[in-house]
């Protein structure tokens, strides 16, 4: 008898540095290389792959995933990863990982060419040069040195622009939520609120993933508030700036330059900003540079090969790293300490330094560190996509949080059971969870108020005055917005007092629908959920 194993499947579906390939050959998969697909034609394909290797060009949605019956794992050469639907992917059972750091370094000098290019108009009077002009008048531009510039976003691409710009003798202040005061020491910045950046910057440069946090966050009102003559630049995602604002703020001089790397809608072969007086721009070459490619070619590929011909994980967006005897039993706990964490990153507010991580009856005798590491990357996962698993906690330790680790061996109401309290300018803010049946993890409690609820997909959380018909309301709201409803989680505190509802839903809930719901009589609070 023969014994036939098939070798993994992977597509190339992006234009990648050859090793890529090569890395794939040589460790035993067999590897299509297919750019420049539709989509229609990459969902006709991808049935037949276990591994898809992507850049930004392919949009992995869950059309795409719904046809992936075979794909077992996708991997992005670089780190933005907002082409990729991952709880959609979750949903699937299909690990997403990235290579964190191989494209940073030629990111962030791409920045800094962009300050350069627009300090003295380069590209301009390149052309104009070219031209026969000769057009010295015409281009008088700025020192740099001296000047103050404004990072917003400072993880590791804005931590190497701000090293090179000091180094440049400019001033370097920052806006990022995450960033404490003694990492801004660290790096030489001074730690600012994002008005105080759009009042002093003289050039802005933007280091922010594409949340809903960071969507239009130089929105018309912001662009208005900079420092006229300011100059602007962003390397990092479009949907970071209002595009039709920044065109009508360079016509009225009040922004002297503004330089795009990425925007809002891409490939970007047309767009309104085009032609308009001192903007400049480049078609997403942030990451390209031979070094860059070649670095993130060579990690993804080891990646994707390494977890489909092995099962090792690194880099993972949506799975822990875990060693095969201690796999099955903390995996579904891992799923509950990771969407805890999302759960309280997505609803406390302020600036959050302060995390426990209480393991409660079984829960105590369990390794700890895996699922403090998958409470931190839930928590942090709305301001990076970089965080994973494995660095959430250095992470977390480098921008200044403070983690407790607690063991409870008593049991309480629950055999086992997770609890993660923040500490917020409200005073302490608690989730717990346990797992029904050793398998299914169930938030038990949120916020002081008992609840039992599949945390998954799209949700809604409400907090309403406990009072008659408040649940038709909500439910007449979203059915006549086409929206269906999965589940139904109620909780209160006590009869008549403050009720919490978390509703899960077929679909993302647009926030037009949350501002509605919102209004209702006796809300106090909706937010939309993700996990
Ligand atoms: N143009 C390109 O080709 C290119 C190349 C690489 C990366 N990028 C983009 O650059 C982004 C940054 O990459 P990185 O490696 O520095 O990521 P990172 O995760 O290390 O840093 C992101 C930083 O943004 C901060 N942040 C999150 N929300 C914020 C908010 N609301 N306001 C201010 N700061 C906020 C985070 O705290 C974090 O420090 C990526 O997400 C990617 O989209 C673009
Ligand atoms: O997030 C990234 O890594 C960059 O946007 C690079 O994108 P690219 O790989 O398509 O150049």
């Amino acid at each position: 008898m023969t014994n036939v194993t098939t070798k993994p499947r992977v597509l190339i579906s992006d234009k990648m540095d050859p090793n890529a390939a090569r890395i794939f050959e040589e460790r035993g998969c067999d590897v299509d290389v297919i750019t420049g697909e539709t989509p229609e034609e990459l969902i006709a394909r991808i049935g037949e792959y276990d591994g898809l290797a992507i850049r930004s060009s392919t949009t992995v949605t869950p059309a795409v995933l719904d046809a992936a019956t075979n794909l077992k794992v996708i991997g992005r050469a670089g780190i933005g990863v907002d082409n990729v639907d991952i709880p959609y992917a979750s949903g699937k059972g299909v690990v997403v990982m990235n290579t964190p750091f191989g494209n940073s370094i030629t990111t962030a000098e791409h920045a800094i060419a962009m300050v350069m290019a627009l300090a003295r108009q380069i590209p301009m009077a390149d052309v104009r040069t070219q031209a026969g002009e000769w057009p010295k008048k015409d281009f008088m531009g700025v020192e740099i040195t001296g000047k103050t510039l404004g990072l917003i976003g400072a993880g590791n691409i804005g931590s190497i622009v701000a090293s090179r710009a000091l180094g440049l003798k400019m001033k370097v202040i920052a806006f990022d939520p995450f960033l404490t005061e003694d990492r801004a020491v660290e790096m030489g910045v001074e730690k600012v609120d994002l008005d105080g950046l759009l009042e002093r910057a003289d050039f802005i440069t933007l280091h922010t993933p594409l949340t809903d946090q960071t969507r239009n966050i130089l929105s018309r009102e912001n662009l208005e508030k900079t420092k006229p003559g300011v100059r602007i630049v962003n390397c990092a995602r479009g949907g970071l700036i209002d595009e039709a604002a920044l065109k009508d703020l360079l016509e009225s001089d009040h922004i002297a330059g503004a330089a795009l790397d990425v925007f809002a809608q891409e490939p970007a072969k047309e767009n309104p900003l085009f032609g308009t007086k001192n903007f400049i721009c480049t078609p997403h070459l942030g990451a390209s540079t031979t070094e860059a490619q070649v670095n993130v070619a060579l990690q993804v590929a080891e990646q994707l090969a390494d977890y489909l011909v092995n099962g090792g994980v690194t880099n993972a967006l949506n799975m822990p790293s875990l060693s095969a005897e201690e796999a099955p039993k903390l995996k579904p706990y891992m799923a509950l300490a990771e969407n805890l964490g999302s759960l309280v990153g997505q609803l406390a507010h302020g600036n959050l330094t302060k995390i426990s991580i209480e393991r409660e009856g079984a829960a105590a005798d369990l390794n700890g560190k895996p699922i403090t590491g998958a409470v931190l990357a839930g928590f942090m996962r709305q301001y990076s996509d970089t965080v994973n698993m494995v660095n959430a906690p250095y992470l977390a330790k480098e921008r200044g949080m403070e983690v407790r680790e607690i063991r409870n061996e008593k049991e309480g109401y629950y055999n086992t059971l997770l609890r993660v309290t923040v500490e917020t300018e409200q005073g302490n803010r608690s989730v717990a969870g346990t797992l029904f049946g050793s398998e299914a993890p169930r938030l038990v409690n949120i916020f002081g108020i008992g609840i039992e609820a599949d945390l998954t997909g799209h949700m809604l959380y409400i907090v309403n005055e406990d009072a008659p018909g408040f649940i038709g309301r909500i439910g007449s709201l979203l059915g006549a917005n086409g929206i269906n409803i999965g589940n139904f989680n109620l909780g209160r505190r006590e009869g008549g007092g403050e009720a919490v509802l978390l509703l899960s839903v077929d679909q993302a809930i647009p926030e037009d629908l949350v501002q509605e719901a919102s209004a209702l009589e006796g809300v106090k609070m909706v937010k939309a959920l993700t996990f």
